[in-house]
């Protein structure tokens, strides 16, 4: 099993499968092994009638004509940790090994047991791959096996939660990098990934919004998950003992006032993500260190709940996207998001203003519009010769509008788009998540219920039900 490597194992703490690549970059809580970035195109494709007189067949080709041709021309084996890079002449990188030293892409290596190695020294056994067998052969999520959804961070993560919400009684898979949970879609270890892109207090996810651009996955919904952020430390440990506070850099920016109104004289340190945060106060029993993360993280690793609600903002929304390999088939009868991403030449005048024109003059609202520079990523455009050229663009422009790509409004503004831009992709077209961005729950109190006292930690955690992670309230259709 590919477990989380701590430097201090805890019996008590309860390690899943993880999928992993290495670190690059000196953490605290430094885990060694190893997953690499391995990159396979995806062109399966089914044909079966939709509704709206639509096909799937029909949709794909649409999307690759609204691609404007285009193929990026990163779309080769990369090895990219969380705003770094790894060099790809590395020999390991295109195997995917677990913690036995099995390859990770063979069938059931995520979660299954792997044989211990022969006795024979003539080969290093456990290296080589086995041959499939009848039990491999899992059936397709629809057909009643639980759906497979990778996710990044570990066990009591908001984006497990989100995972959770997205498609219930799905199998979460953990992923230390989002780019690792793109490619377990990619290479079928998991059917859908479930990442943040966007949070109403920190705005967008800029890392998730450069991997959907460089990937081939399929936005197929969305999930607005409330964030209530709970201060965890060990059992016993006051907040004045506390030096530092740990968390997924979101989550600190996401309670920086709160922080600051509760005389905390600490410094702050960023994480992967909370629950590993809260994992490694448990692991390596820190107590002059607490953890910003979910109560559902504090149940997980046995820390109290310090604080409760320190969010800077009661009604603290992450909004998801759920990542597959084949689009959805869209339709009308329910509101419909779609998201784009589109380039320009430099020299392509009020480009920006004659898109927005074409959602203006169709009445079709937007819902988010980002841009993130591009310029030292070519991408290859083709043209109807088949002829590939690579094009640099300043920036890459996402938008998110509110109409289904069924609709005939937003098929005109879209043929009306790709007149005047350079590179057009349609990342998605999905069902909106119609819950109200402020829809968490309020705080016990405002700004936030703090716990002076070493022995009242049962208030806070008794209102562990009233977190983000408790069931959701409400569950967008599965996709
Ligand atoms: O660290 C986690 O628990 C996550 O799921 C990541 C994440 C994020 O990337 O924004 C998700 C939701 C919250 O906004 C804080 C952190």
């Amino acid at each position: 099993m590919a477990t989380m490597l701590s430097p201090k194992p805890n019996p008590n703490i309860y390690h899943p499968s993880l999928i992993r690549t290495p670190k690059m970059h000196p953490a605290p809580h430094l885990r060694s092994n190893s997953i690499r970035s391995v990159h396979r195109s995806d062109a399966s494709s089914s044909s079966f009638p939709g509704p709206n007189g639509f096909d799937r067949a029909h949709w794909q080709s649409s999307c690759a004509i609204l691609s404007s041709k285009s193929l990026s021309t990163q779309h080769q084996p990369h090895n990219h940790k969380e705003g770094t890079s790894h060099g790809s002449t590395d020999p390991e990188s295109q195997l995917r090994i677990n913690d036995s030293g099995n390859p990770l892409n063979a069938p059931g290596a995520v979660n299954g047991s792997n044989s211990s190695n022969g006795s024979l020294d003539l080969a290093p056994m456990s290296n080589l791959p086995r041959p499939l067998s009848i039990a491999d052969l899992s059936p397709a999520p629809m057909h009643g096996s639980q759906l497979r959804v990778a996710y990044q961070g570990v066990p009591g993560a908001y984006s497990e939660a989100a995972a959770a919400k997205a498609y219930p009684n799905c199998e979460a898979i953990p992923c230390d990098q989002f780019e690792v949970a793109f490619q377990a879609v990619e290479l079928w270890i998991a059917d859908r990934a479930v990442l943040p892109v966007e949070n109403s207090l920190g705005g967008s996810i800029h890392r998730n919004y450069d991997l959907l651009l460089r990937h081939r996955l399929h936005i197929v919904g969305e999930v607005q998950l409330p964030v209530h952020h709970c201060l965890l430390a060990l059992p016993g440990v006051r907040k004045e003992y506390l030096t530092r506070v740990i968390s997924h850099p979101q989550a600190l920016a996401q309670c920086e006032l709160t922080l600051n109104s509760m005389g905390l004289n600490v410094a702050r340190e960023s994480f992967d993500d909370t629950a590993a945060a809260a994992e490694y106060i448990a692991t390596n029993s820190l107590r002059d260190t607490a953890a910003i993360a979910s109560s559902r993280a504090a149940e997980l690793y046995g820390l109290q709940v310090l604080a409760d609600g320190i969010q800077d903002d009661a009604g603290n929304v992450t909004r998801f996207v759920m990542l597959a390999r084949e689009p959805i088939i869209p339709r009308t009868d329910r509101p419909f998001k779609t998201s784009i991403v589109f380039a320009h030449d430099r020299e392509g005048t009020s480009v920006l203003f004659k898109v927005l024109s074409a959602f203006a003059f169709r009445d079709i609202s937007l819902t988010k519009i980002e841009s993130r520079p591009h310029r030292h990523r070519p991408i290859r455009l083709v043209d109807d010769a088949n002829v590939g050229t690579a094009k640099h663009f300043e920036y890459m422009f996402y938008v998110d509008f509110q109409a289904s790509m069924a609709d005939v409004r937003a098929q005109n503004a879209l043929s009306e788009i790709q007149e005047f831009t350079s590179f057009l992709r349609v990342l998605g077209s999905y069902p909106m998540d119609m819950t109200p961005w402020n829809s968490a729950p309020p705080s016990p109190s405002s700004p936030s219920s703090i716990n002076n006292n070493n022995n009242s930690n049962n208030i806070n955690n008794n209102n562990a039900s009233s977190s983000n992670n408790s069931k959701p309230s409400s569950s967008p259709p599965s996709s």
